[in-house]
């Protein structure tokens, strides 16, 4: 698909209560891995290197807690704006912020093609957001859209049914979606009371006021709007299974620790993607620095020492200048590797508060650091503990357990 060749901003209404869901926060501001909803779907707009404005449209109470999320995860681009007692009015709001001088809000420069997305749609990515824009600078709206999963029917005032619509015809209106600003700023203009009120479609806008006919656009499953509280769950799980793919294990250069780092490697690498490097951590090495910047939030780190605080102090003072903390826990696992012909268990009392103060310390900058002790007695049992060091990884890694964090587990 060609790049953008218009000016593009987005609104991202997020002035909702979350009544369906029910809970003592709006869903927006609900955290998943420790970031709120809504800081993922900014996140998601952000990222897309052409759009240039993001209004995030929250009620008046919210304001100031919209500011400091913004300020927390270092969101860019970001105007933030009040809404109104409905999605329309919130929409509009956000609208107004590039046509009209407001009080509060400066005027932004006015966008060809606007994009419209839920707060609570954390998924979004840029190849649908593409789709839309395009769609909608040729057809002047553009909205995603899904198949419908249950059949739509009506019911009569008695209470039975009506009639039901042929659902092979039908589909399910979701977000992002996308507009000419003159059309949909237009549209909202000339809407009655009973829209903005009632109104539950930008799409149906367009087409009433301004005989826009929308392309619409096939979506992926993932653009479905949070709305009742197993939403969150599966969200936090969508994101957890993301965070999940890839694991960096890095060695220093003796024989014994590259064997295990090798071994853990073909344990692993059948379930999630492997980068393994083998370095002295003293040298800033640009290949970390390469992983840092490919979006890796698991590190697995295997030495030989008792407890090589320098090295891992490093490998943090790393991640917390690569900024990768910032949005999501990264997974940081101190493989200690013990090698003694006597079975007897070589880590001390000492050792294990070490670790635990260590992780409760960098657990402040959303770094997570469990142990793992690999013991090699003889070459024939290693396979059998690596095997059992790789599971457990993976299960660190999926879980993303806070609590567990400093615990040395025994593979
Ligand atoms: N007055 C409103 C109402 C809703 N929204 C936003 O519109 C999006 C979609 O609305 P919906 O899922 O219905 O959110 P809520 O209205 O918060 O949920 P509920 O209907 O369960 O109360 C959400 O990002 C929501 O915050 C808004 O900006 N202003
Ligand atoms: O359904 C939609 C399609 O336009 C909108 O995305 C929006 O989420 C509707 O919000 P509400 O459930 O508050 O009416």
């Amino acid at each position: 698909m060609e790049p953008v060749s218009a000016a593009v901003s987005a609104v991202l209404p997020a002035g909702g209560s979350g009544e369906r869901l029910g809970g003592a926060t709006p869903k927006q501001f609900c955290g998943l891995q420790g970031r709120p909803l809504v800081s993922y779907a900014v996140r998601a707009m952000e990222r897309v290197s052409w759009i240039s404005d993001i209004i995030v449209v929250v009620s008046p109470e919210n304001i100031e807690t919209m500011k400091s999320i913004v300020e927390k995860y270092g969101h860019k681009r970001v105007t933030v704006v009040k809404g109104g007692i409905t999605r329309h009015r919130s929409i509009f709001n956000g609208l107004k912020v590039f046509a009209e001088n407001q009080s509060s809000n400066r005027l932004l420069q006015k966008p060809e093609v606007v994009i419209i997305h839920d707060a609570v749609r954390p998924f979004v990515e840029e190849d649908i957001l593409l789709k839309v824009v395009t769609a909608a600078k040729e057809h002047g709206a553009a909205g995603a859209i899904r198949p419908l999963v249950s059949t739509v029917i009506a019911s009569g005032e008695d209470g039975c049914l009506d009639h039901s619509l042929e659902r092979a015809r039908y589909r399910a209106s979701e977000m992002p979606q996308a507009f000419l600003f003159d059309v949909i700023y237009e549209a909202y203009q000339q809407c009655t009371d009973h829209d903005l009120d009632y109104g539950t479609e930008c799409l149906h806008l367009a087409l009433k006021y301004c005989k826009t006919n929308a392309k619409l656009v096939e979506g992926t499953a993932d653009l479905w709007k949070v709305t009742y509280k197993r939403d969150l769950y599966a969200a936090e799980s969508i994101i957890k299974d993301n965070l999940s793919q890839q694991i960096c294990i890095i060695t220093d250069l003796k024989e014994a620790v590259a064997q295990v780092g090798f071994l853990l490697h073909e344990s692993l690498k059948s379930q999630v993607k492997v980068e393994a490097i083998s370095i002295s951590l003293r040298k800033n090495d640009s290949h970390l620095q390469n992983i840092f910047s490919g979006e890796c939030y698991n590190f697995l780190c295997i030495n030989d020492k008792e407890y090589a605080t320098e090295e891992i102090q490093q490998l943090v003072d790393m991640l917390e200048k690569s900024n990768i903390p910032l949005l999501y826990p990264v997974i940081l696992i101190l493989v200690h590797l013990s090698i003694s012909e006597n079975i007897s268990f070589s880590i001390g009392l000492e050792e294990l508060t070490k670790i635990k103060k260590f992780a409760r310390e960098v657990k402040k900058k959303n770094i997570l650091v469990y142990g793992l002790l690999i013991q090699c007695k003889d070459h024939f049992s290693l396979q059998e503990t690596v095997n059992s060091a790789a599971a457990l990884t993976m299960a660190l890694i999926k879980d993303r357990n806070p609590e567990l964090i400093g615990q040395l587990l025994v593979a």
